[in-house]
């Protein structure tokens, strides 16, 4: 499903915090949104994600508006990953998953536990089955992210939209998740800090600086050492890993 943000603007506390915001996420393209703490990255996924309305523009899914959607059906095509994602209730592991059941089926818990084949694969691909007696207050904050996407992905969306997903990860969940993500196929917008990780798996970035965007585009072309500088106040040589034949980025310094 095409995504798609158009003049969106959102103000809190008195301060503009996204401001004239152009976003279009292509059926099947991982878009990763960079930029510094605080760039408003959260409150625009917030607004594509139809948890926050919009002070002025639109959010469309395939052409329709998200504020048309009924709820379960905007879940039946959409899910979130949240940077603190929490349950409230002291739920088990698999619980938890279940939970991204609900636009589908209706109810929750299932009457027939272990008999839901989205349930069972999702607990799978987001390798959740050895937690899934956990309970949820027990996890580490990586185990629970990996759990936050098994739930996302048991609702079996179109439209996947992530906050953060890799920052309580170890390197090599760090680059699983991001290779799981890439090999849905599926719309994927993602709130990213790791700029190698960012250009190695994103069809396109698109970089957010005091509620607006300063750039977008292909990693390789819009990840260069003036932007770094300009947008994070860093210098930095980028080049191609020469073993990996991937886009580097390399920390100089901050800017003098
Ligand atoms: N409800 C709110 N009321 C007042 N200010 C807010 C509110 N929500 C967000 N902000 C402010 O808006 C700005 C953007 O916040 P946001 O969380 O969207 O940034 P971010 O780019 O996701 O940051 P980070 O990389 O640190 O997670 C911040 O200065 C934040 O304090």
């Amino acid at each position: 499903m095409r995504l798609r943000g158009h003049g969106l603007a959102w103000s809190a506390g008195g301060r503009r915090i996204v401001d004239g915001v152009d976003i279009e996420c292509a059926p099947g393209t991982f878009t990763g949104l960079l930029g510094p703490n605080g760039s408003g990255k959260t409150s625009l996924l917030r607004l594509l994600t139809g948890t926050q309305v919009p002070d002025e523009g639109t959010v469309t899914l395939d052409g329709r508006g998200m504020h048309e959607l009924r709820r379960r059906e905007r879940a039946r095509h959409l899910a979130v990953v949240e940077q603190h994602a929490d349950t409230g209730l002291d739920l088990t592991v698999r619980q938890v998953v279940e939970l991204g059941r609900i636009p589908h089926r209706g109810r929750w818990p299932s009457a027939r536990p272990g008999t839901d084949a989205a349930l069972t694969r999702a607990m799978r691909v987001g390798e959740v089955e050895a937690l899934a007696d956990r309970r949820w207050s027990t996890l580490s904050g990586g185990e629970r992210q990996r759990v936050q996407l098994a739930r996302a992905l048991a609702q079996e969306p179109s439209v996947l939209v992530l906050d953060e997903p890799t920052n309580h990860l170890d390197l090599g969940h760090q680059i699983g998740f991001m290779e799981l993500v890439r090999g849905l196929g599926i719309t994927a917008v993602a709130a990213l800090h790791d700029l190698d990780l960012a250009a190695a798996f994103c069809d396109q970035v698109v970089v957010m600086e005091r509620g607006r965007v300063v750039a977008g585009g292909d990693p390789h072309t819009v990840l260069t050492p003036a932007l770094l500088a300009s947008v994070y106040g860093v210098r930095a040589a980028v080049d191609r890993h020469a073993v990996a034949d991937r886009l580097r980025v390399t920390w100089i310094g901050t800017q003098a």
